[in-house]
């Protein structure tokens, strides 16, 4: 068990809610996954009403917390009365505070996510900033209040894994007492596993499981995978060397040789 935002929870993944093939596949796939922390977004689009009832039918039976999200916002404004909706229609302060500021990276605006940061939690908001992975922004963000920073891997929907694993590594350096998750990018297991291994505290990803063509058992590999990388790195992984080193002892007789 580990704590996130003063509760206590088992899984280091997060999973995103859009994009699957059905709701039916969604919930297998969250099971699948068994992730305890979902988030979904407000400004989903669903074709008809029924089909939006079902989706948040189906969220709440996953029985898992919540993690609404302002994605597809733009400004401050925009960000700030999305959240305040979430927080009346899922009864959660927890928001992950998306605000894009180029519409073709879809990266974060640096700028407006610390200002709109600074309103909510002005009005009592635990913020979960998706941000870059920028040192400077990451400690305005703390100073502003933020427990938990959610630095991206790679941009949101591209599956490339993380780019610039040295600017993560000395995030997690820097700040050992902050909660990080890698959120967007993840492409692969592996790739979730190797955020685990810097000693990230999880990580959240939703389109290499919702795309798949198999999501509930890509669901599975990545609830592995999280879980083998959190253990390499509590264990401790060994440090690499330059110079060969027989792993199977040299020296000694051999045991046909023994005498008993
Ligand atoms: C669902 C959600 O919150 C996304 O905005 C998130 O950032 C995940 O990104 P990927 O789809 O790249 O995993």
């Amino acid at each position: 068990m580990w704590n996130l935002a003063d509760q206590q929870i088992e899984s280091r993944l997060f999973i995103g809610s859009a994009m699957y093939p059905s709701p039916k596949i969604m919930a297998d796939a969250i099971r699948a996954s068994r992730a305890d922390v979902v988030t979904v977004s407000l400004r989903r689009q669903a074709q008809q009403a029924s089909a939006q009832n079902i989706f948040w039918e189906t969220i709440k039976e996953t029985g898992l917390h919540v993690l609404p999200n302002t994605a597809g916002c733009h400004s401050v404004k925009e960000a700030v009365t999305t959240s305040q909706m979430a927080r009346e229609l899922f009864d959660t302060n927890w928001i992950k505070l998306e605000v894009i500021g180029d519409e073709y990276s879809l990266q974060p605006d640096p700028f407006a996510l610390l200002e709109a940061t600074r309103e909510l939690i002005a009005q009592g908001f635990e913020v979960f900033p998706y941000c870059t992975d920028d040192l400077v922004l990451c400690e305005k963000l703390v100073d502003a209040g933020c427990r938990i920073l959610m630095p991206w891997g790679a941009p949101i929907g591209t599956g490339k894994g993380l780019i610039n694993p040295y600017a993560l590594k000395q995030l997690r350096q820097r700040m050992p007492d902050i909660t990080l998750v890698v959120d967007a990018g993840i492409g692969a297991p592996s790739h979730a596993a190797q955020a685990m291994e810097l000693g990230y505290d999880a990580v959240l990803l939703n389109t290499a499981i919702a795309r798949s063509p198999d999501p509930v058992t890509m669901a599975r590999g990545f609830g592995a995978a999280v879980e083998a990388g959190r253990c390499a790195y509590e264990a401790g992984i060994m440090p690499e060397k330059d110079l060969a080193q027989p792993s199977t002892p040299t020296l000694g007789t051999p045991f046909w040789q023994q005498n008993g």
